[in-house]
């Protein structure tokens, strides 16, 4: 049968597992597809690399826009990254009726409105199971698998990144520099790696999952974002005391009042199966009404697993493409006609457990102090750890875990902490997680 020519922009990590998971597997995918697929043509302004991973088996060219207008071209894979070129690639590649395949979940993230309203109007597929969470098919289980559930929430450690930081700091005292170092040299870190650390990769991609979980547009700026720059190893210690794990979670739940959307340091309890996901690994864990829990775990990052995903999509379009495009599935689950507004919620709303640690002069009715404040505003206490002062000191730590509450409150109760005489700087704050 003629076989199905892929375009590919970008030859780097991914682009190169692409290609030669392709080539390696050629036989048993073209038996899946129904057809050949076949990467004919590169474009990377690594001309000399293209050349290099691809030994001469594909036209290479520097200029990636005659790669999207080329008519030979059916699909393209767009593995440059960014939203500079890659958006009007992506947009040109649509305009001149071709499928897309993409792994740029920052892309999405911001300019998903446009592009997916661009391939519906006009008859071609964006697929982007490789922009979360990697090689997990998670896209396909939110799109496809669980369609028959309203979900209530998704929360996944969805950046290797970090979760490889956090592991090494954790097991082996590494200092953060040196552990981010060897995620950017084993290929798992973005181009900007500050996207990586600072949370926003993760936001990225909890933006279009919540889009699949609820049928929202995608509004990645109306996400909350906090990345692990600001943890500090004590909190991992006192955590673990408490029978807790560091992750950073991104984390889009549905409430009466609209959709939590958010990405920050969370204490898991460690006897979850996701608090163990450790390295690279990447998570996810679903709560729908029929199935209940779900749990998708994997390599989130790097050459093959990514190339795994993108693969994948390149089978679904090619089947398609055999079939008819009245297949076809929409791109975010939910009927294009049939998405709702529910709104964003400001992290102010959100409701959720946290854990608080403060130095404190050792002074009895300093704790009495404190609780009656957290009860003013109206936040219960689920446990507390208070430390022994050191030999000759007179300052010790209290940490305590609350039930949920509302983060303005919260907010409200810590500075009121912060004003006690008796409290020694700032109230450190961490969100917690139960997840079940
Ligand atoms: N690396 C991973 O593990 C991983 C996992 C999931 C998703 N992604 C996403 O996949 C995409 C690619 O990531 P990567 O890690 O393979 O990046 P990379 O930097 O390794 O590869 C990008 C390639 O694009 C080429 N390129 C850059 N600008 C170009 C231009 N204007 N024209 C032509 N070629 C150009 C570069 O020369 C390079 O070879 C990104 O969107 C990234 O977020 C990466
Ligand atoms: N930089 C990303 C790559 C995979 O999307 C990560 O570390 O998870
Ligand atoms: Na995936």
């Amino acid at each position: 049968m003629k076989p199905i020519n892929v375009g590919l922009l970008g030859i780097g990590t991914v682009g190169g597992g692409t290609w030669t998971v392709l080539s390696r597997n050629a036989e048993e995918i073209a038996r899946r597809a129904g057809r050949p697929i076949r990467i004919t043509a590169v474009a990377d302004r690594d001309v000399a690399l293209a050349q290099r991973v691809t030994g001469g088996a594909a036209r290479i060219t520097a200029d990636a826009f005659e790669l999207v207008r080329d008519p030979e071209i059916d699909v393209v894979v767009e593995l440059i990254g960014g939203y500079g070129i890659a958006k009007d690639l992506v947009l040109t590649a649509i305009e001149n009726g071709k499928h897309v395949v993409t792994a740029n979940k920052a892309l999405l993230a911001v300019h998903g409105k446009e592009i997916f309203a661009a391939a519906q109007a006009k008859g071609v597929t964006v697929a982007f199971e490789a922009a979360v969470a990697g090689g997990i098919p998670i896209i396909k289980a939110l799109r496809e698998g669980l369609s028959a559930n309203r979900i209530e929430w998704v929360a996944g450690i969805i950046n290797g990144t970090t979760n490889f930081i956090l592991s090494e700091m954790r097991d082996k005292g590494l200092p953060f520099a040196d552990v981010l170092k060897q995620a950017q040299a084993l290929g798992y870190a973005e181009a900007d790696p500050t996207f990586d650390i600072e949370g926003v990769d993760a936001a990225h991609k909890i933006t279009l999952m919540s889009a699949l979980a609820f049928g929202i547009p995608v509004q990645f700026d109306k996400a909350y974002v906090e990345g692990i720059t600001k943890l500090e190893a004590t909190d991992i210690k006192y955590a673990e005391q408490l029978g807790y794990r560091i992750k950073l979670l991104g984390i889009a739940r549905r409430r009466q009042a609209g959709i939590e959307l958010r990405v920050h340091p969370t204490l898991i309890p460690t006897k979850r199966l996701i608090a163990n996901v450790e390295g690279a690994m990447n998570a996810v864990l679903v709560q729908a009404d029929a199935v209940g829990s779900t749990l998708y775990y994997g390599k989130g990052a790097g050459a093959e697993p990514t190339a795994s995903a993108v693969i994948a999509d390149l089978v679904d379009i090619t089947r398609l493409a055999t079939a008819g495009a009245e297949h076809r599935v929409p791109h975010l689950a939910f009927q294009a006609d049939q998405l709702v507004d529910l709104p964003i919620l400001p992290i102010e709303e959100v409701q959720t457990a946290y854990y608080l640690r403060m130095r404190v002069e050792d002074k009895t009715g300093v704790l009495a102090d404190i609780t009656r404040i957290l009860a003013d505003g109206k936040i219960s206490i689920d446990a507390m750890l208070q430390k022994e002062p050191g030999e000759g000191e007179s300052q010790t730590d209290i940490i305590l875990l609350t039930h949920l509450a509302i983060e303005g409150q919260v907010n409200a109760a810590i500075a009121r902490i912060e004003g006690l005489a008796t409290v020694v700087g700032k109230v450190t704050r961490i969100r917690l997680e139960e997840l079940n």
